[in-house]
């Protein structure tokens, strides 16, 4: 019989940290020569956190829609195309911020894949600063984080750089109130300690309340790629005006003052801007609940064509 191949399925809202703590776990798992796959789920058409994965890792993207809900059967069959491998240790499935674990879990544990997997564990990933100001994201996305603490096997409160120490042990408090059972973790730059989450006990899974992209969440993509240079100053206007219920926004820009392509990431409120080796189309992907995109459109055209 083929070895058994473990399951590790990365929850956590748009923008906690999933890629940083998986780019990680790829690097430990290729320092002990493990061969792993990986498949990734994005909401929309435009992958930018692919490339963070080394190039000899097995990856399968799925995209435009959430494994949860619209594309469980690819899910399902991106799995069996993997088990095909019979040398294969592990497979880390990336879900998009917007996805409920429990229904990933539910398609890994579809009987077809009877005996394969050793063990399916659901690593959570929480932006303690979000958790912390909470009250300004819409009912549908403080349940949906709710649920991705409620059935986590192993809780990692990352980015607790951004609060003081008496706010990380509020909110340790308050989410082992939600879930008492999961391992917990503390993290910066989701930095945990070597082949902790290997070592988590799996925790029986009860009732889950359904909080997803297709009945409650409005969560949209929308994207729009760049012709021109643009005005940082300009940019970061536009940013800050930017409504409450835009969660996520990754992508590629090139400014003025540089010949550079960088690689933008924001996330509640912080932007981060780092130096593309690379030639990439320059897209840029915006995340967020009833997005009035033909105002982003105007905005971003507006950015666009100001510049020569
Ligand atoms: N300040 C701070 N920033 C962090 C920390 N961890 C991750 N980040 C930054 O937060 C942003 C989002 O991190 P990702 O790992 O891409 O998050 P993600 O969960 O994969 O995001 P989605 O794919 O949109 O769901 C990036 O700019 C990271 O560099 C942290 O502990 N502290």
């Amino acid at each position: 019989m083929s070895k058994k191949v473990e399951v590790y399925i990365l929850a956590g809202f748009l923008g906690s940290g999933k890629t940083t703590l998986l780019t990680q776990m790829l690097q430990q798992e290729q320092a002990e020569n493990r061969k792993v796959a990986v498949v990734m789920n994005e909401l929309g058409k435009v992958s930018i956190d692919s490339d963070s994965i080394p190039d000899e890792t097995p990856l399968s993207e799925l995209f435009d829609g959430c494994i949860c809900c619209t594309i469980q059967e690819k899910l399902e069959s991106t799995m069996q195309g993997l088990l095909l491998d019979k040398d294969l240790d592990a497979i880390y499935i990336e879900t998009t911020g917007a996805a409920h674990p429990i229904e990933v879990l539910d398609t890994v544990l579809s009987p077809i894949f009877a005996n394969k997997f050793s063990e399916a564990r659901i690593i959570t990933l929480l932006d303690v600063l979000r958790w912390k100001d909470r009250d300004n994201l819409s009912i549908q996305v403080k349940q949906l984080i709710r649920e991705q603490v409620k059935h986590a096997d192993m809780l990692i409160l990352n980015k607790t750089d951004l609060v003081s120490e008496s706010e990380v042990s509020n909110i340790v408090f308050e989410l082992q109130s939600i879930n008492p059972h999961a391992s917990t973790l503390l993290t910066t730059y989701a930095k945990i300690p070597e082949n902790s989450w290997k070592r988590t006990k799996q925790i029986e899974k009860g009732s889950h309340s359904s909080a997803h992209v297709k009945d409650s969440l409005h969560l949209k993509t929308f994207v729009y790629q760049f012709s021109n240079k643009i005005d940082l100053d300009e940019f970061e206007d536009w940013l800050r005006n930017l409504p409450d219920s835009v969660y996520r926004i990754k992508g590629y820009l090139t400014f003025d003052h540089s010949n550079s392509i960088y690689l933008f990431q924001y996330s509640y409120g912080t932007p981060l801007y780092l130096k593309e080796l690379v030639k990439v189309p320059l897209n840029l992907v915006i995340i967020g609940e009833n997005l009035d995109v033909e105002l982003l459109k105007e905005q971003l055209q507006s950015l666009d064509k100001n510049k020569q």
